[in-house]
């Protein structure tokens, strides 16, 4: 098995843990320490009709806790791939996936998912689906309500928990997703393509939202996008896929916000910074 390789230069890696530790003060429940890691990790398919699809190439990471890292590559590279052993859906043909000193080998609540659709139960109502997690893992009442209402008001949804899941919009749903993943406090947020679904200004808000829940949390993230542009305002980080069999060709650190604040807005986009590493990464993926 390889040694795990920290991509991304020294100063990124300097600059991923000062920004760690500089949201130190943002600790609390869900609030990410330990480190995401893939080890040498590779992945074939067999197909039901016996073929072999090699997925994933021999694949090393390490993500420090707090990261926000976004993934994009062309379609079929293998990115899901890579998300599904790190939720521990998926065991990988070698390698092996860490969360701090534990192996992956399963899925655990302290590492959510978020699925493009956001698949809420229709029968619960949306403060119903946000308490369910907490409700199986048998977090008392007066808890599991205090978190709900929390987190119903980060994502702008406090006056929708009482409305069913088809009373709201795909946006509101998607934001109701996010409150029920993160009622379970993970450390670790695992997105694939959540925002793939929705329109240009829905999918702004949500941007705008998470980025904000997670500079509150200090979550790590691990954001599958097919948005280049996407993928380069909100991650502290940028890694670009190759094509089948996926392994990582480009590993960007993107830090704006030491330039232009961290409660930069979608503004940030047309700056000659954000713009110049927009098309890097997208250089990157046309070569790849
Ligand atoms: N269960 C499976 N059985 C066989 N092949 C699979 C299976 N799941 C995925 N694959 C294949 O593995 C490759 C990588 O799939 P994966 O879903 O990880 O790619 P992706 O980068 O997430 O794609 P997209 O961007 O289109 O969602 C693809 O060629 C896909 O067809």
């Amino acid at each position: 098995m390889s040694q795990p390789v920290e991509h991304g230069s020294t100063a990124a890696t300097t600059a991923a843990t000062t920004a760690v530790t500089t949201a130190g003060a943002a600790t609390g429940p869900g609030t990410a320490t330990r480190q995401l890691v893939l080890d040498g990790i590779s992945h074939h398919y067999v197909t039901d009709a016996g073929d072999v699809v090699h997925a994933v190439a021999e694949t090393d990471l390490h993500v420090p806790g707090g990261q926000f890292v976004c993934v994009v590559g062309p379609s079929g590279c293998g990115k899901t791939t890579l998300l599904k052993v790190l939720a521990g859906f998926l065991s990988p043909s070698a390698g092996q996936a860490r969360y701090g000193e534990q192996v992956i080998t399963g899925p655990s609540p302290d590492r959510g998912v978020v699925f493009q659709q956001a698949n809420l139960y229709p029968w619960l109502s949306i403060r119903g689906n946000v308490e369910l997690g907490p409700r199986f893992r048998k977090v008392p009442a007066r808890e599991r309500t205090a978190r709900a209402d929390e987190l119903l008001e980060m994502v702008g949804l406090a006056q929708f928990g009482e409305a069913k899941p088809y009373e709201l919009s795909g946006g509101m749903q998607q934001r109701a997703q996010i409150a029920r993943v993160l009622a379970n406090q993970p450390e670790v947020v695992l997105m694939d393509e959540p925002f793939g679904a929705l329109d240009a200004l829905t999918r702004e808000r949500l941007q705008a939202d998470l980025l904000r829940i997670q500079r509150k949390r200090r979550q790590t993230v691990f954001f599958i996008t097919h948005s280049v542009e996407e993928a380069v305002f909100l991650g502290d980080r940028v890694l670009v896929m190759s094509p089948r069999p996926g392994r990582i060709l480009l590993d960007e650190r993107v830090d704006l916000a030491s330039t232009y604040g961290p409660d930069v807005g979608p503004e940030m986009k047309s700056t000659p910074e954000f713009i110049e590493l927009r098309d890097r990464v997208a250089a990157a993926i046309q070569v790849s």
